[in-house]
């Protein structure tokens, strides 16, 4: 205890991240604030930082400060800055070396692969931690409700990928009823492995923060694995006595997918499945989670809040995000979306120190962003576009185009 006390990052990255050695936080207590990181001459007022070296959570300063009525304390934990481009690789190099493990045990039954359902990232995380050590994936997708970046993952990886004419949750009750059958590992969040390597993400948060508690993070939540993992990293370092307290967390939902929205505003009193409509937010595009149990279970236990935004929300605000050089994808947009509200009606309140997850790369959601910049989607004003200038190649236009732009500026 008291050697996990002193080195709780080396700890935790030897027991459940393959990571090691690249995780470092080089600047005390690993947060790359203005603070702590200064440039011989600088103000450090004028230092402009984003997720450099190997820092993945950042002060949002403008976003705060600009678009959240003066909020302080504004953070982003990127999980998207990994292997495959989202949290999913935290949990999935635990659950594959597992698998690698119990593939050299002597079984009864051999393990022939190892299996998933999946909105695209799951797939892709899956897809190379199987590649690098020699294990046949197989992963079930819904046809033409992924992006062509997700897609293209487990394809290279050389997984079996079958593409089937259903939503998410149609691929999840085959590959249960598959892997009872066959010898296929399944590695979707039902599996506790999956949940003991995402653990990480809030143990690192913590940590980063020289284990000061947050008073806010927030988490999109589809299949509803995530959510949990963050309650259980938090409440392990609590009963360890690194911490003294829980976040408060929140479950952020897209309105066309949002059972567990539904479930909280009831009172927790009847959760109803539903079939989850198309959201721009497609890796939570989820109407029947399989984690549903255990999110109550982190909410509750964390006095959380559930919220949902609607497609023009989500997708304002990752534009709106984007504009202060975020480039976050849909889900975070959901996530962030969550904030303005709860900021907006004082819940989150300015000095709250707040942790918005960001799951996953905004390059693996690059459709999404060209469609609201190209002002191609319907019913949506897209407040935020800002469409490529078209104009000829010539030193007049060019300019007459500038000068409109800059107006009032030169
Ligand atoms: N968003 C997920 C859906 C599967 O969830 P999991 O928690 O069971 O892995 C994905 O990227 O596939």
């Amino acid at each position: 205890m008291a050697a996990l006390a002193r080195h709780p990052g080396s700890y935790w990255r030897d027991l459940f991240d393959s990571r090691v050695g690249r995780t470092v936080w080089p600047y005390g207590s690993g947060v790359w604030s203005k603070k702590e990181f200064v440039l011989p001459g600088i103000d450090p007022d004028h230092i402009v930082s984003l997720f450099e070296g190997n820092s993945n959570l950042f002060w949002a300063e403008r976003l705060g400060r600009d678009h959240l009525a003066g909020m302080k304390d504004l953070w982003v934990k990127h999980c998207g800055i990994s292997h495959t481009g989202s949290f999913k690789d935290l949990g999935m190099t635990v659950l594959v070396s597992q698998v690698n493990r119990l593939r050299r045990a002597p079984l009864s039954r051999p393990i022939a692969g190892v299996g998933c359902a999946s909105t695209g990232d799951t797939s892709a995380a899956l897809s190379a931690y199987c590649a690098a050590a020699g294990i046949p994936a197989i992963v079930f997708l819904p046809a033409n409700r992924i992006s062509l970046e997700q897609l293209i993952q487990p394809i290279a990886n050389g997984a079996t990928v079958l593409s089937l004419d259903t939503d998410f949750d149609g691929c999840m009750r085959l590959i249960r009823e598959v892997t009872a059958e066959l010898p296929i590992y399944l590695a979707n969040s039902l599996n506790s492995l999956r949940l003991e390597g995402q653990k990480t993400a809030a143990i690192e948060i913590l940590q980063q923060f020289d284990w000061e508690v947050p008073d806010w993070v927030i988490v999109p939540g589809g299949n509803l694995g995530n959510i949990y993992a963050f309650y259980k990293g938090f409440e392990m370092c609590r009963v360890l006595g690194l911490v003294d307290r829980l976040p408060r967390l929140v479950c952020a939902q897209a309105a066309n997918a949002n059972p567990l929205y539904r479930y909280y505003k009831s009172g927790w009193t009847q959760f109803q499945p539903q079939v989850a409509e198309p959201t721009f937010a497609s890796a939570i595009q989820i109407g029947d989670p399989v984690s549903v149990d255990r999110a109550v279970v982190a909410l509750k236990a964390t006095n959380g809040i559930v919220a949902e935004a609607t497609e023009e929300e989500l997708m304002n605000a990752m534009s709106l995000a984007d504009r202060t050089g975020m480039f976050a994808c849909p889900h975070t947009g959901v996530a962030l979306a969550a904030l303005f509200k709860l900021r907006e009606e004082g819940t989150i309140g300015a000095n709250d120190r707040t942790v918005v997850v960001s799951t996953a790369h905004g390059l693996k959601f690059s459709q999404s962003k060209i469609d609201y910049h190209d002002q191609k989607i319907e019913d949506m004003a897209c407040k935020y576009a800002n469409p490529p200038v078209s104009v000829k190649a010539d030193f007049g236009a060019v300019m007459d185009v500038l000068k409109k732009r800059l107006k009032g500026k030169l």
